[in-house]
C-alpha cells in the first residue's frame, strides 16, 4: 500500500502550521522527513495516522494492506510508549487482543518479530529491566506485530545516546533488509535521514511546505558510516536546512 498526500495543508486555529504539501509514500520504502523545530512534522504523521483530520486536501491509502495486516498504520513514538507493568511478550500481546486471534496465531506473531528484533531471550522481562536501546527495540517489534502497511515513526531514536543511535539504525536496517517495510520517519537527525531513507523530504520552517524531495539512490545494506556519498548528502541537506532552522530558533525564542 502506498499513502499519498495530496495538497494538504493544516492549521491549528489562525495557526497555519502545513501548507500545500504533495508527497507519495510508496509501498517498501523509507520516507524521511526532517525541518526545523515546529515545522509541523509530528502534525503530519498524526494526520498520516488519522488522529487528525487535514484542514484541507487529503490522505490516501493506495492498494491493499499486506495479508495478515491487523492495522494499517501504526506507530512508533520517541519515549517507546511501553506499559511498565506489563512483560516484553505482554506488551506485545497487548495490540494482539482486541483482534481475536487464536492463542496459536499471537504466539506465532509474538515469536516472530521478538526473534526479528533479537528478543526471544528478554521475552519474560519488564521494561525496567532493559536498556534505552531495547525498549525502543519492543515497541518496534509491538509495532510490527500487527504487520502494518506503513510504520509511522515520530523521531525513534531521538530518546537514546548516540552509540544505541548507531546500533539501532542497524537493526532498522536489517529489519528492512529481511523484510521490506514502509515508513514515514520524522527525525531532527540528518546521519539517521541519510542512513534510512530512500527519500528525504525537507520542510521548511512553519508553515511547512516541501522544500525538497532528496531521492537516495544508494542500497541501505551500502550506507555505513565510512561512506564518503553519505557525509556529502549530510552536508548538502545542512546547507538546506541551516537558514531555515537559525530562523526558526530565533522565532522559537522571540515566541
Ligand atoms: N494540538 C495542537 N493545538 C495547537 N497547536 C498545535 C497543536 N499541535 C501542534 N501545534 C503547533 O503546531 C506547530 C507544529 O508543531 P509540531 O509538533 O507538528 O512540529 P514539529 O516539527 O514536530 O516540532 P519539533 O521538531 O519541535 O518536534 C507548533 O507551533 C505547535 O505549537
Amino acid at each position: 500500500m502506498d499513502l499519498r498526500v495530496e495538497n494538504l495543508s493544516h492549521f491549528y486555529n489562525d495557526l497555519e502550521v502545513l501548507r500545500d504539501l504533495n508527497l507519495t509514500i510508496p509501498h517498501g520504502e523509507i520516507v524521511c522527513v526532517i525541518g526545523p523545530s515546529g515545522c509541523g512534522k509530528s502534525t503530519l504523521l498524526r494526520l498520516l495516522g488519522g488522529l487528525e483530520k487535514p484542514s484541507k486536501g487529503q490522505i490516501l491509502q493506495l492498494g491493499e494492506a499486506p495479508s495478515g495486516s491487523l492495522n494499517p498504520l501504526t506507530y512508533v513514538f520517541q519515549d517507546f510508549a511501553l506499559l511498565p507493568w506489563r512483560t516484553v511478550e505482554g506488551n506485545i500481546s497487548l495490540v494482539l487482543e482486541p483482534h481475536g486471534l487464536s492463542a496459536e496465531e499471537k504466539e506465532r506473531r509474538i515469536a516472530d518479530v521478538l526473534e526479528r528484533t533479537r528478543l526471544s531471550d528478554f521475552r519474560k522481562a519488564v521494561p525496567k529491566q532493559l536498556s534505552g536501546g531495547m525498549k525502543q527495540r519492543v515497541a518496534i517489534a509491538r509495532a510490527l506485530a500487527v504487520n502494518p502497511a506503513v510504520l509511522l515513526m515520530d523521531e525513534p531514536l531521538s530518546a537514546l545516546d548516540s552509540q544505541t543511535r548507531e546500533l539501532l539504525m542497524d537493526d532498522l536496517v536489517g529489519l528492512w533488509q529481511r523484510e521490506p517495510f514502509t515508513s514515514c520517519y520524522i527525525t531532527h537527525n540528518l546521519n539517521e535521514a541519510v542512513r534510512l531513507g530512500h527519500k528525504v523530504v525537507v520542510l521548511s520552517r512553519r508553515p511547512g511546505l516541501i522544500r525538497e524531495i532528496v531521492d537516495i539512490d544508494i542500497p541501505l545494506s551500502e550506507r555505513d558510516v565510512s561512506n564518503p556519498k553519505l557525509a556529502a548528502l549530510q552536508q548538502q541537506l545542512w546547507e538546506m536546512m541551516r537558514d531555515e532552522a537559525q530562523t526558526a530558533d530565533m522565532e522559537l525564542a522571540t515566541g
